[in-house]
This record gives C-alpha cells, structure tokens and sequence, in this order.
C-alpha cells in the first residue's frame, strides 16, 4: 500500500542485477520455463549452462524483454523486464552475428550508432562510442575490413561491439563462442572478464560446452527448463564432491531423474488407487456387526 505523507522510505532495489521468481514462459504449445527463480548478481559473469534445447535463449529472451507469454516476476536493472527505459541500458547479442558483410567494420558501428545515437547534435558522442568499442574488442586494426571476410571470431568481436556501442550496465550473450577454437574462446572470455572489471558490468552468457563454466564468477545450470542450481564454480565442485563443474552437473541430473522417478512412481499408485477403490462400507453390515476379536 502506498504511503501518502511520504514518511516511508522507498522498498530497496533487488540486490541482483536480474531477479526472477516464478518465471514461466509458453512458446507454442510448450511450457519451456517452469516456474524458475534465480538471481544474477551485479557487476559479474554469470554463467548459464544446459543442453541444448533446456530454455537458455528463452530466459535470455525474457530478460531483454523479446519474449512472450512471460508470467512470474523478472526485475532487471530494478525495472520490469521489457520496460521501455531498460533498452538503452542492455546489450544483447544473439547467436547469429548481427552485422552486414558488405559494410567494412567501422560502418557498420556507424550505422548501428546513428540508430542508437541519432541525430547531428550527437556525432561526437556518436565517434567517441565507436571508438570505444572498436577498442574494447580489440578491432580498431580492422576498422576498414569488410565484416564478410572476417574469421568466425572476429565477426563474433564485431556483434559483442555494436552490442557496446551504448555502454550497456548489462550484457547478454547468447553462445558467444559457439563454433571458435579454443584459442578465440579464451581470448573471447579474456575480454569478458576485462568489461566486467573494467565497466562494472554484469554478463550473462549462455554456453552448452561445460568446461567454460569454470571461466564464470557464477553460474546458473539448467535443465528441460528448470534451474539445477545455481553458485560459483567452485561451490558447485565442493558440494557434489567433483573436481569439474561437469560432473557436479551430471550428479544433480542424476538426482533430479531420481526425484522425478520417486513422484512418478507415487502418482501411478495413486492413480491404480483410484481406478480400483476401496468399496465402501455396507450399511447393513452395521446391523450385523462383525464378531470383535476376542484377546
Ligand atoms: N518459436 C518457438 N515455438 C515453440 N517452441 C519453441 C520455439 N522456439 C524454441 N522453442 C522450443 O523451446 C525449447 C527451448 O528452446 P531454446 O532455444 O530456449 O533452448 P536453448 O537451450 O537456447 O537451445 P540451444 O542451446 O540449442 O540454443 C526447445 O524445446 C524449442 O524446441
């Protein structure tokens, strides 16, 4: 209820950077997040990691406020997700690189920053931005490359600037580093790690390849929609007593399958119970009342 002499101070923001609690979305006629909470703290990387196909860019999406049939809560940056004013304040980058092959690297940051930026008052704002984010991914060498003949990693660079482009407080990344070996991946982690330290800006970046988990602060690991768990690396390790997040996953699916196997187990009792009830007392039996047994 509101307070009308204003004597009350205003409820604190969530402690997170995302909060969600039962967050449920429907696509088709699938129920593809069931009711997940989670918090994504500020100011760090978080991991999300499953399967493919388990909801990652289906959370993403309802965190950028992309998706539909969203209920539950899901505050991000203290706001509803999808409220107009957070556009500004996220960057998202999907998994297919969002940038045109026959621009040359700096005109296609032009181009996204005249869409972000408009108008001739802010040019300078406009060149300060693509400056900066040509070096936050390391680009500025091939500002006049063509983006279609660029290697897998560069082009990736490339969709992580423009998504920089507006010094977003959060970033989020959907498979990153799908398809870029190993030596691109680190770097690629490398520069996470930097606008993190650097911005103080909060990732969230979605892999299905376990072992980049251990390059997160956090991590989220889901499954067929629902969230496992969610803690650092490292407490993932200690409390399923493994030395990889990877098997730390394996043991909570295998505790999740034994949980869903116990509840099928009870429901399909439950439901023979009905089928076949227990008949119901006949009244005449209590004008004939059964001998009592006797000590
Ligand atoms: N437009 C859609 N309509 C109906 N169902 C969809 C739609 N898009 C995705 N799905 C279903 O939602 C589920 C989750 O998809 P989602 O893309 O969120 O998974 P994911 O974990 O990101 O997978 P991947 O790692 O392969 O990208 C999948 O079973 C998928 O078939």
């Amino acid at each position: 209820m509101m307070n009308k002499t204003g004597d009350e101070p205003p409820p604190p923001p969530p402690s997170g950077a995302i909060t969600a609690r039962g967050l449920t979305v429907v696509r088709g006629d699938r129920t593809v997040l069931r009711g997940v909470d989670f918090t994504v703290p500020a100011g760090r990387i978080t991991g999300l990691l499953g399967p493919s196909g388990c909801g990652k860019t289906t959370l993403m999406r309802a965190v950028v406020g992309t998706q539909a049939e969203v209920t539950g809560t899901l505050d991000v940056l203290g706001r509803p997700a999808g409220d107009a004013a957070l556009r500004s304040r996220i960057g998202y980058v999907t998994q297919q690189p969002s940038v045109y092959d026959d621009l040359t690297v700096r005109q296609n940051l032009d181009y996204f920053a005249s869409v972000l930026l408009p108008g001739r008052a802010r040019r300078d704002e406009r060149r300060a931005a693509v400056e900066r984010a040509l070096g936050d991914v390391d680009l500025a060498d091939h500002a006049g490359h063509l983006a279609g003949r660029l290697s897998g990693g560069q082009r990736s660079r490339v969709s992580l600037a423009v998504a920089l482009l507006g010094a977003p407080e959060l970033l989020v990344l959907d498979e990153p580093t799908v398809g870029l070996d190993p030596v691109l991946r680190r770097d690629l982690w490398d520069l996470f790690h930097r606008i993190a330290a650097d911005r103080g800006a909060t990732l969230l970046v979605s892999s299905h390849v376990m072992d980049e988990a251990e390059r997160c602060h956090r991590l989220l690991l889901m499954r067929e929609g629902e969230i496992l768990a969610e803690d650092t690396p490292e407490a993932l390790r200690r409390r399923n007593d493994t030395p990889t997040v990877e098997g730390a996953f394996l043991r909570l699916v295998d505790a999740a399958n034994a949980r869903a196997a116990t509840a099928n187990a009870r429901a399909a009792t439950a439901n023979r119970a009905a089928d076949h009830p227990v008949p119901a007392p006949d009244p005449r039996a209590a004008d004939h009342p059964a001998p009592q047994e006797q000590p």
